[in-house]
């Protein structure tokens, strides 16, 4: 991490610290202060997507419906596929909250990062205790992508939008093994709401 001067923010962003088992006490004792962010979406759609972007990258691996159940016709699933174990949000917290209090964590809604990417960050800059900067007139959706696209600062060249690899086309879930995971994520959820204080809406 670079060193950081008053009145500076460091920032540093990997996805898998949420549910690296060792990372909260490795953070906290690098800085008790540090502010968490995260990201999180639909576990449902979260395991798909975790699903899609390895096939693009491995075209081999077995079907989605195989890896999912340890058991197809009980319908037990498989929770030690770390696709299935990432989308427990509700156990992960548990395990951050032992080092660090919920005031200094914020989780940003997937969903509304697409549709209403100001009022997510603004909800960022509250918590970082920045100037609102960042609003609506930053952004357009770009229909084509189905994202929205960050408007650089005045005078300066394209927007921003996302790359290739992102917004993959998602394979055909069979509707049952779709549902059958949502009554495997809803408890966890329910647990997840509860300990945010924040329905995420995944479940309504
Ligand atoms: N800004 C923003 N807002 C909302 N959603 C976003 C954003 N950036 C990335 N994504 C979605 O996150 C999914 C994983 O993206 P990445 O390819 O960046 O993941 S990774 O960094 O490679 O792990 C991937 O989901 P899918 O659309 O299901 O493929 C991305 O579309």
């Amino acid at each position: 991490m670079p060193r950081t001067l008053d009145g500076q923010i460091t920032m540093e962003k990997t996805p898998s610290y949420f549910v690296t088992k060792e990372a909260p006490a490795r953070i906290s004792a690098m800085s008790k202060d540090a502010k968490l962010i995260v990201v999180v979406r639909d576990p449902v759609t979260r395991v798909i997507s975790d699903y899609t972007q390895t096939l693009s990258k491995r075209p081999d691996i077995p079907t989605f419906e195989s890896l999912t159940f340890k058991n197809r016709t009980t319908g037990l699933i498989d929770i030690s596929w770390s696709a299935i174990q990432i989308g427990i949000y509700a156990k992960h917290l548990e395990n951050w909250l032992q080092y660090f209090p919920m005031s200094q964590i914020l989780f940003v809604s997937g969903e509304r990062l697409i549709t209403d990417p100001s009022g997510e960050l603004g909800r960022v800059q509250d918590f970082l205790v920045l100037k609102r900067i960042i609003t609506d007139k930053h952004f357009y959706f770009n229909k084509t992508k189905g994202f929205p696209c960050l408007k650089k600062a005045e005078g300066s060249s394209k927007p921003h939008c996302l790359g290739k690899t992102k917004g993959r086309t998602h394979p055909n879930i069979d509707p049952e093994v779709v549902q059958r995971l949502r009554e495997f994520y809803r408890p966890f959820n329910m647990k997840f709401y509860q300990m945010t204080g924040h329905d995420f809406g995944w479940d309504s």
